[in-house]
């Protein structure tokens, strides 16, 4: 009988307790061999595959699976290797891969980014005008063969399309585009044959690129390339997959001669509701429905979603034609939510993480193959379960509505303008000419993590604790002041996460155990949870800033994070609006740096690097957001004495269609990572001709490598060509917490040189310096 089926479209990685983290950095720390590593890895894949296949997913992914990430994997697998990493023999070691990923002794690691609007990281594909792309593993027939001989069942591959894949890649001239298309088609199809002779029936091919905006000529690169593999592989049948969005020119897309479309049908309702109402759906194609929200961790109101899933129904060809699945790949969410025994009930039953979303789906699928009494004791249980969260007390908090109601419509305003600011604050300073600062953090090593446990474990007191705290904090102040720099930071040792550790001491969040999700290679997060009004309690973070102020006679930043990088860190409820939630964030904030300001801290950094994350993939949308943004963060900052220095920092990001919010936050220095782009983003500050205080890093803060002197110092003499040395400040890419003491003293060692070099060289230049 003809049925919809359920599809998934990427599993998580990093296993319920992050055991895929703790065998690839054993493997790097060469405490698991290379043989055991890929058998525990092996283990790990096999797992996730029968986790699926038990809980009834009729289509299962193969090729989600990563050693770090499946941009690199489609990279690697097209032989697209940065000569700086090329073998004698050309061969691809795990050496090798690992060493594009994070660098060597040698050699830079590639620029890693965010994947479109998520805070997931992809390695940045470097491709030059001289590329010869060619197919070295096949590793999908492998991973393909692998789920075939172990359980017997067909698998539906997944790989990053040509089209994405070369759009986020650089190192190449917008010129040779096609030319590079033209070389990377075959390879798809030589992988898509061996696929179909291996029996694989469906391939995934991700093309997210098509939720940006979308012409006629883009469009018609898709229809070329998509004739060119279908008639070279007739026997494999594509589905095109897109996610994050609703698809730009939805009337032409369909028409691409392609097996299958997969939409997503949660933040992209929308748009692609409306375009399917319009135009309808191809009968002989196979429609995949993002239904279940794969980037959010409420459950899913069934009986909502099947009755949509009903309406999409009738567009389709038949039910054969129509599969159910998440809006995107579950890597965006934690794992499961079975092992969270400490949560609220109440708010334990509202959840689902990627093994829930997985049963929805199948529910989702049966109630529309077997009718919707099949299902009625789950639709119930889900509506019920939202209702009861709904009418919680946390989400209903009298106080904090009455303080949003009274938020003035106009942008908060500091009392004095940036120069009259810079005036004040340099008398109080005395800073150098370029001053050197660090971004936050230092080594969350091996010992915090632990003394952390087992306080948290009750093995330590309080007291305990916190006089470890203390000490650490004094012996980075004292290694600080040692190494020479302008601005201290007390180190954030007590905190487990920039974004988790105010969550854990705010109203409205909660915090889960094992919710972690992968951010970039190893490194996870647990995103709190934003469940009810947001609001303040208590000193967050004076004690820390003013113990370590006391310390020393050299400024100590107050630390914070700011209101919309809390929101785009964590999960957030969906029932009220993103602008709502930013002020509540933004008016906790501003409590505590009126609390900092109190205790005499007179700088103070409230950091925002995942402001550009946020962006919305649709211009349309834009700007809204960035206003949202920028009056959230004025509402936290905007209110302090003129000799109080606000900084803010962000990473990851390109800058160029923010520069003008970044310029709006208003703050009196930003720092922002410029050496992990191979010092890109210059440019941007030069365009915009940026007036007020910046430090563009000159350390790339990702890679174990040390970076020399030279290369520093080569950083800031380029950034100098466009900015003015008096608004310039040196500091690294980022914070310092993933990095080893040991790689961090040199490095910062190097960077103080560095400075000072500089600065006289500028001396000749610049008198009365
Ligand atoms: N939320 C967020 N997103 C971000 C960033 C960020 O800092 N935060 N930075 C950017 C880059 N992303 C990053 C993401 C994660 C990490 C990172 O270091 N993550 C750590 C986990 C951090 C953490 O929460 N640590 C906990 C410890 C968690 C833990 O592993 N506990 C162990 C015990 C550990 C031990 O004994 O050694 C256990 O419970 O079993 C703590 O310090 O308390 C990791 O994966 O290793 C760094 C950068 C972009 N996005
Ligand atoms: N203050 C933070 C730190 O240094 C900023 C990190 S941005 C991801 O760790
Ligand atoms: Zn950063």
């Amino acid at each position: 009988m003809a049925k919809v089926l359920s599809a998934n479209l990427g599993y998580p990685r990093i296993g319920e307790k992050r055991e895929w983290k703790k065998a690839l950095e054993g493997f790097w720390n060469h405490k698991l061999t290379e043989t055991e590593f890929l058998e525990t890895t092996k283990q790990l894949r096999l797992s996730y595959l029968q986790k699926q296949k038990d809980r009834g997913v009729d289509l299962i992914p193969v090729g989600d699976f990563s050693f770090y990430d499946h941009v690199l994997d489609t990279a690697v697998l097209f032989g697209l290797i940065p000569e700086r990493f090329k073998q004698h023999d050309d061969a691809v070691t795990l050496d090798t891969y690992f060493s594009i990923a994070r660098g060597n002794q040698n050699a830079e690691a590639s620029e890693m980014t965010k994947w479109f609007n998520t805070n997931y990281h992809y390695i940045v594909p470097e491709i030059s005008n001289q590329t010869k792309p060619r197919l070295t593993t096949n590793r999908l027939l492998d991973l393909f063969n692998e789920a075939k001989e172990a359980f017997g069942i067909t698998t539906k591959p997944v790989i990053v399309g040509p089209i994405t894949l070369l759009k986020l890649s650089k190192g190449y001239d917008a010129t040779h585009f096609d030319a590079l298309l033209r070389s990377l088609v075959p390879l798809y199809s030589e992988v898509f044959t061996q696929l179909a002779a291996a029996g694989a029936e469906w391939i995934q091919v991700d093309e997210p690129i098509l939720v940006r905006t979308t012409n006629n000529d883009d469009l018609n690169i898709f229809k070329q390339v998509y004739q060119q593999i279908k008639a070279a592989v007739p026997g494999l049948k594509i589905l095109l997959q897109t996610y994050f969005e609703s698809v730009d020119c939805y009337a032409d897309l369909i028409k691409l001669p392609v097996d299958g479309f997969g939409l997503d049908f949660i933040d992209g309702a929308a748009g692609n509701l409306a375009a399917l109402e319009q135009f309808g759906f191809p009968k002989d194609k196979v429609l995949a429905a993002g239904l279940v929200d794969g980037r959010n961790i409420w459950k899913t109101n069934l009986a909502d979603t099947l009755s949509q899933a009903e309406k999409l129904l009738t567009f389709t060809g038949g039910p054969e034609k129509l599969w159910i699945t998440p809006s995107c790949s579950l890597l965006h969410v934690p794992v499961t939510i079975e092992n969270e025994t400490a949560l609220d009930p109440l708010l334990k039953d509202a959840l689902a993480f990627a093994d829930q979303k997985l049963s929805e789906i199948v529910t989702l699928t049966k109630g529309l193959n077997e009718g919707r009494a099949s299902v009625q004791p789950a639709l119930d249980a889900a509506r019920q379960s939202i209702q009861h969260l709904q009418q919680s007390e946390q989400r209903n908090n009298r106080a904090v509505e009455a303080e949003l109601a009274d938020l003035d419509k106009e942008l908060p305003k500091r009392p004095k303008d940036y120069a009259a600011r810079q005036k004040i604050q340099s008398e109080v300073f005395h800073l150098p000419l370029l001053p050197t600062t660090t971004i936050g953090s230092f080594p969350q090593t091996a010992e915090v993590r632990q003394a952390r446990r087992k306080w948290r474990k009750g093995e330590w007191t309080d007291a305990q604790y916190n006089d470890f705290i203390k000490e650490e904090t004094e012996k980075w102040i004292r290694i600080q002041e040692e190494i020479g720099l302008d601005v201290l930071v007390h180190g954030e040792f007590e905190r487990n996460d920039m974004v988790e550790y105010f969550g854990e001491k705010l109203d409205g969040f909660a915090f889960t155990r094992f919710g972690w999700v992968q951010s970039y290679g190893s490194r996870c997060v647990k995103p709190p949870l934003i469940y009810g009004d947001v609001a303040w309690q208590t000193a967050i973070t004076v004690a820390e800033s003013a113990f370590a102020q006391s310390l020393t006679q050299s400024p100590v930043k107050g630390m914070l994070t700011g209101p919309v990088t809390i929101f785009n860190w964590s999960f957030v409820r969906n029932d009220i609006s993103q602008a709502d939630v930013f002020n509540q964030i933004a008016l906790a904030l501003k409590k505590e740096i009126q609390a900092l300001e109190e205790a005499g801290i007179r700088m103070i950094q409230v950091d925002e690097p995942a402001l550009r994350e946020g962006l919305p993939l649709k211009e349309e949308k834009k700007a809204a957001y960035l206003h949202r943004s920028v009056y959230a963060f004025r509402l936290a900052t905007s209110f302090v004495r003129n000799d109080t220095q606000i900084h803010t920092h962000m990473c990851y990001s390109e800058f160029d269609e923010i520069i003008d919010a970044i310029d709006a936050l208003d703050t009196d220095v930003i720092s922002i990572e410029a050496a992990r782009s191979h010092g890109e983003i210059i440019a941007t500050f030069e365009k915009f001709a940026y007036k007020k205080g910046i430090g563009l890093g000159v350390y790339d803060i990702h890679s174990p490598r040390i970076p020399s002197v030279e290369e520093m110092q080569s950083y800031a003499e380029r950034a100098l060509q466009v900015l003015d040395p008096h608004i310039f400040w040196i500091n690294p890419d980022c914070g310092l917490k993933t990095r080893k003491p040991e790689e961090t003293i040199p490095a910062l060692k190097h960077m103080v040189v560095a400075a000072q070099n500089v600065r006289a060289e500028l001396h000749h230049t610049i008198p009365n310096n």
